[in-house]
């Protein structure tokens, strides 16, 4: 089965948890996409709720879908987030960030009471670190801040957007990319990276993920 496929899979199975009455976090990315539509499609044959994105491009998706939106100023918490990832363990420690918006990300989810991960089977890992960590930093210093990330033991680089230029996070931050090889202990490099001066947040999320759907190759869907 081909990609698009298997992310419409594992999508339509999370929209499953979603109950009439809940405040519903829209994650961002290409899988996260298709849970935003399924999600449409429910509220169009009646289903009741109230969504709150991870970015300003989830947002105006849902918007223009009818999908009603909702902000942390009226809420006082998430019942569901559905949202992709990168890299996946069996033990559900992930890395994400690869569509930059892992900031509002992990402010959604640190507010959710289920998160869940949805993923094609080619996202699932043994060890964490072959894709990079992205690390959204303020742009002020931020070269500083690339050295520090860099004596972590880490090969470093500013993401550039499809122009060229530094690209700027829904923040007005830049990401780096962060090449540790696979990692042994994400939970401590993760407090590493975040105790650097400039460093707004990082892209592991430790212990966050309660459920992780797999979409295998074969169609079967697991449920971690
Ligand atoms: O963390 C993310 C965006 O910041 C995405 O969830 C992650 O990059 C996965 O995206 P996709 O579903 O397109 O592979």
């Amino acid at each position: 089965m081909d990609a698009t496929v298997l992310k419409q899979l594992a999508a339509e199975k999370a929209v499953e948890y979603v109950k009439n009455g809940m405040v519903v976090g829209l994650g961002t990315g290409s899988t996260a996409y298709w849970a935003i539509q399924f999600l449409a499609k429910r509220i169009q044959q009646g289903l009741s709720i109230q969504c709150i994105a991870t970015s300003t491009q989830s947002d105006e998706l849902a918007r223009s879908l009818g999908i009603p939106m909702t902000n942390f100023a009226d809420i006082q918490t998430i019942d569901i987030t559905i949202d992709g990832a990168d890299e996946t363990t069996s033990d559900k420690q992930l890395i994400k960030g690869g569509g930059a918006a892992l900031l509002r990300e992990k402010i959604v989810a640190a507010a959710t009471k289920f998160y869940i991960i949805i993923v094609d089977e080619n996202k699932v890992v043994e060890k964490l670190g072959k894709f990079k960590i992205p690390i959204e930093v303020v742009p002020f210093g931020y070269e500083a801040t690339m050295r520090k990330i860099q004596q972590l033991g880490a090969n470093v680089a500013v993401r550039l957007n499809k122009a060229g230029k530094i690209l700027e996070t829904d923040n007005h931050n830049f990401i780096i990319d962060a090449d540790f090889g696979l990692i042994e202990h994400p939970q401590k490099l993760h407090q590493q990276i975040n105790e650097i001066v400039g460093v707004v947040e990082n892209g592991l999320f430790i212990n966050m993920a309660n459920i992780v759907i797999v979409a295998h190759a074969n169609g079967t869907i697991e449920v971690l």
